[in-house]
């Protein structure tokens, strides 16, 4: 495997795209138009900065990745990738156009996976002609560090593709966990119903953002209490991962909070869009 495009470059595509380019693979990102190509180049640089400030990378680490890296607004330059991994917005419909796109434009062999929280497998490889070579490649926020990838299996989804996912994902430093599909897969399942029920503690007055967060980290010891989570991670990402829940177990346990919900109309995304359940803009 070499050359790997990546669709969407926000929170998760960007990152995904840098841990492939670190290990030296020609990586593409590609979004929807110029100002979020451009935007996303800037939040790339601005991170690997950060990095050399540190002392974590030398320049010519930080050279070697950007020389790995293309960004572009133009889906055709995946006609000769060996893989393609979808990290665009959690939503089925446009999740199936992309795909129904990319099986028409790449070559035979090259492999389509989607980094989806929630959504069927199955369901989006149904846009395309190749569900054999079609899997769920789910790396976990932020994936430069986070060491899992949850590698889950469609209903069609062969073994040959299941094993080059398995050693791709071994062959980039991460621990892939083998994941028959079910909505939510295996961490979402458990995490954003959790995150969930701090939205609930939060409206019914229980606790103020603060105390919930302080509680989990003290008392569960989280590593950052569960609003701050589902900042991080992103509110819509949250709510549609609940509703993916709901709407395919039809078990109330996963009805999405009302507050999240409102959130989400209101645009208070998390850390993207710098106000979430707390204040990022400072
Ligand atoms: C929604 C889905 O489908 C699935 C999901 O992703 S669910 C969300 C899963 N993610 C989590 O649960 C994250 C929980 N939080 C954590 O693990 C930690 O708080 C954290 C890794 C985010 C930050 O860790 P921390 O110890 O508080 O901060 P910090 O010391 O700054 O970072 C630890 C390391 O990660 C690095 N790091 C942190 N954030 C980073 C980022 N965005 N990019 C690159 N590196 C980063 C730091 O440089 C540091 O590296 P070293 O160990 O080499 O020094
Ligand atoms: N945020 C998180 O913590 C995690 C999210 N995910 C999943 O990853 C996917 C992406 O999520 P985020 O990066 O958080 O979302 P995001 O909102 O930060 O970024 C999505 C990007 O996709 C772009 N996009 C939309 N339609 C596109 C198209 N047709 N072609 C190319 N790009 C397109 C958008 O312009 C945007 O830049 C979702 O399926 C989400 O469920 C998976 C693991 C963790």
């Amino acid at each position: 495997m070499k050359k790997i495009v990546v669709i969407g470059g926000g929170t998760m595509g960007l990152d995904i795209a840098q841990v492939f380019a670190k290990k030296e693979f020609d990586v593409v990102v590609r979004d929807i138009n110029d100002d979020i190509i451009k935007a996303s180049e800037a939040r790339l640089n601005k991170g690997l900065d950060k990095l050399v400030a540190k002392g974590k990378m030398d320049e010519a680490k930080k050279a070697d990745i950007l020389a790995h890296m293309t960004f572009t607004t133009d889906l055709n330059l995946a006609a000769d990738a060996d893989l393609v991994v979808e990290a665009a917005i959690e939503n089925l419909d446009i999740k199936k156009s992309i795909f129904a796109e990319l099986d028409k434009i790449c070559k035979p062999e090259t492999i389509l996976a989607s980094n989806t929280s929630s959504i069927s497998i199955t369901a989006i490889a149904a846009a395309t002609q190749r569900p054999d070579k079609f899997i769920g490649m789910h790396f976990f926020n932020p994936a430069t560090v986070m060491k899992l990838v949850e590698v889950i299996r469609g209903a069609h989804t062969s073994d040959e593709t299941y094993q080059a996912i398995h050693d791709l994902s071994v062959e980039i430093g991460k621990e892939p966990v083998e994941v028959n599909e079910a909505p939510g897969f295996v961490v979402n399942k458990i995490l954003i119903p959790m995150i969930n029920e701090a939205c609930d503690l939060l409206y019914t007055g229980v606790a103020s953002a603060e105390g919930i967060d302080t509680a989990m980290k003290l008392g569960a010891n989280h590593p950052m209490g569960p609003l701050a989570l589902g900042d991080l991670v992103g509110l819509d990402v949250c709510l549609a991962i609940m509703d993916t829940l709901y709407n395919e177990t039809h078990d109330p346990k996963y009805r999405a909070s009302l507050l999240m919900r409102k959130m989400v109309r209101a645009g208070k995304l998390g850390r993207k869009t710098g106000v979430g359940f707390y204040d990022y803009r400072k």
